[in-house]
């Protein structure tokens, strides 16, 4: 492979990917009321102030809240990018607004932070609302690192590049070998390979397989030799399981970027908190003391004051504005102490662009889920290491990438299933820990070259005694139609989510004991609104209602239930069966089951597809087969 080609090659799919992510954004956005970017999900408006503090890091944090009355689903959520704005008085929107990142998303509150140092001038003068920003500095990072790949004459990255590019084969040192007892043969095969590799690893964790389990053992053995790990993942979720995970086992992580999750667990290794149990917190906290006393002597002065006042008010804010700099400077310094200590830094693929992170250089780096990630995103922390462990499944979710002709020409190539695709490095999980056999099996054979194992705890577990595991409900012949909203140009089935809860009810009732949890999922947007409505219109007991999540596939990854069932919406006499075609995100779905998959479609319709035909095959072989007339008649 030509390397120079191949990095010009990224950066213009990446470049084709942000034009139109941008245009998408752009559609959203532009020419549309406020009242219509509500609808949309992508803006709140009117907002209430709830406080405004400062973070250790002497950045503005403001927690807003909206009406819970008038609250509609919305694309707000953790790291992205907002914009804050007042739409009072004579103010506008556009002058009026201040950039920000969210920290949290809970309900109906919303905790930001400025990306400014001083407060908005207009912040207390009502009308705010906030709305999510096109997020280019990604796509800037993400840039960067390809164009430094393309350019640059390093050896050592050199090297690197022919090795994961597939130009070069990757080399291993040799160690004593040892098993763990918490881990198994195919974990432990892991282990001493990640542990032999000088530059590449990979561990390919199918569903369920224990993968988090093996790499936190892995990072675990490795700081018996190493001073640092960096560890990544495309995500802030799954940065912060890998953190969570890392820290039960005693290694001191510490979380960089923006937590996910609320919970004190993670909290307590983000940067943030860590700062706050510095030996010079207190320090810091007493010059922050006195910048608020003169700020807060600076507000005190009414609208109107003569020039006295002005420049009494000036100076008061010059001297909090250089304790500021007091403050940003030690906060430096305990920044700078606290990650020299840390064992493990945690972070986003492009949160690894942190001023923090700038200069320093790992042992080794692990990239998680990186069957989800841009090959663009993974060269930002491999230019910061000298090996790196790549941790994923590229059977199951893909990248998301919002141009179709982007991902036809490569973008939704990951480095992921390059490296699996030398068959040099992989090394992959075989016992798996959630499902039945039988709800394994097919995804066994279809993806994984029938090499996985069920443990014997989950092997044969089930729901009752007497039940089949899996059920396929063909409701081919049924005349049940697929129709497509025209807004959201979504498809749904109607009858078919009647159908998927009528089985529902019967199979309830055969149950002694009520499910823990139970997923409905659905590749449609369109179908989980219509599914939602039918669950609550009937008459299944709030309690069960209450464990029942509908929703799409991506939101089911990394999660498990007892109870899954997939309504495939498709049914037309073309065989067209669109989205469906995606069998990686089908794998997903599947394998989210532990005791009990119920699957309904239109074979008619979806068999025409070779993964669908297989499944037929293996459903029938299983005796897994039941037609849509068996309950409908
Ligand atoms: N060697 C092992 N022995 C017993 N249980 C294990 C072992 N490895 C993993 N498990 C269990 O299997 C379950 C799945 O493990 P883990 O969360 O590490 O899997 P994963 O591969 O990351 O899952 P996912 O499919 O969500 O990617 C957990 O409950 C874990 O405790």
């Amino acid at each position: 492979m030509d390397i120079k080609e191949h990095f010009k090659l990224q950066i213009d799919l990446l470049e084709t990917e942000r034009k139109e992510d941008l245009e998408q954004y752009k559609k959203l956005m532009s020419d549309t009321s406020i009242e219509e970017r509500k609808k949309k999900g992508v803006c709140w408006f009117p907002i209430k102030l709830e406080n405004v503090t400062y973070d250790s890091g002497d950045r503005i944090v403001i927690k807003i809240s909206r009406d819970s009355a008038t609250s509609q689903s919305h694309s707000f959520s953790t790291g992205k990018s907002i914009s804050l704005f007042s739409q009072s008085g004579n103010n506008h929107e556009a002058k009026d607004n201040a950039k920000a990142v969210v920290n949290f998303v809970k309900d109906n509150e919303l905790t930001m932070t400025l990306n400014q140092d001083d407060e908005p001038e207009w912040l207390h003068d009502g009308k705010l609302g906030v709305q999510l920003l096109f997020d280019e500095s990604s796509y800037k990072e993400m840039d960067r690192a390809l164009n430094i790949c393309m350019s640059s004459e390093d050896k050592e990255l050199n090297k690197m590049k022919k090795i994961i590019l597939g130009n070069e084969s990757p080399s291993t040192s040799k160690i004593y070998p040892f098993q763990l007892p918490q881990l198994n043969d195919s974990q432990n095969d892991a282990l001493m390979h990640v542990l032999a590799a000088d530059q590449i690893g990979v561990i390919h964790g199918p569903p369920g397989t224990g993968k988090t389990t093996t790499l936190v053992e892995c990072v675990h053995q490795e700081l018996k030799k190493k001073q640092q790990i960096l560890v990544c993942a495309p995500s802030n979720a799954a940065v912060d399981l890998l953190t969570e995970k890392l820290s039960e086992k005693g290694i001191n992580v510490v979380r960089l970027g923006h937590p996910a999750r609320v919970d004190e667990k993670i909290l307590n290794q983000t940067l943030d908190v860590k700062i706050k149990k510095h030996q010079r917190y207190k320090e810091l906290k007493a010059i922050k003391q006195q910048e608020t006393l003169h700020r807060d002597a600076a507000r005190k002065f009414k609208r109107n004051f003569g020039p006295d006042q002005r420049r009494e008010r000036k100076a008061l804010y010059q001297e909090a504005n250089q304790l500021r700099k007091e403050i940003r400077s030690l906060s430096e310094y305990i920044s700078k102490d606290v990650i020299d200590n840390a064992q493990v830094i945690s972070c986003t693929l492009v949160g690894s662009t942190t001023p923090m992170l700038r200069g320093r250089r790992f042992e080794v780096a692990y990239i998680d889920e990186a069957g989800q990630a841009l090959e663009a995103a993974c060269w930002i922390p491999i230019l910061k290491s000298n090996k790196i462990i790549f941790a994923g499944d590229h059977q199951q979710l893909p990248p998301t990438i919002k141009s179709i002709q982007a991902a036809k020409k490569g973008l939704e190539y990951t480095l992921f299933e390059r490296i699996i695709d030398h068959k040099n490095v992989d090394k992959m999980l075989k016992t798996q820990y959630r499902m039945h056999k039988d709800i394994m099996a097919f995804s066994s054979k279809y993806f994984y070259d029938n090499q996985l194992d069920a443990f014997s705890t989950n092997a044969e577990w089930k729901m009752f005694d007497d039940d089949q595991p899996m059920e396929f409900i063909d409701t081919a012949g049924t005349g049940y139609e697929e129709k497509v909203n025209p807004e959201s140009l979504s498809t749904y089935n109607i009858e078919e989510a009647n159908l998927l809860i009528l089985h529902l009810k019967n199979y309830l009732i055969q149950l002694q004991e009520a499910p823990n949890n139970i997923g409905i999922i659905t590749p449609y947007s369109a179908q989980v609104k219509v599914l939602r409505r039918a669950l609550y219109q009937s008459d299944i007991s709030d309690e069960i209602k209450e464990v029942i999540n509908i929703n799409t596939v991506d939101s089911f990854q990394g999660q498990e239930r007892e109870i899954i069932y997939i309504s495939m919406v498709r049914s037309n006499p073309d065989g067209e069966i669109g989205f469906l075609a995606n069998a990686r995100r089908m794998n997903v779905a599947m394998t989210r089951a532990q005791k009990k998959l119920v699957m309904i479609g239109d074979s008619a319709t979806i068999t025409r597809n070779k993964y669908y035909a297989e499944m037929f095959d293996f459903v029938n072989e299983i005796g897994a087969y039941r037609s849509a007339f068996e309950f409908i008649y």
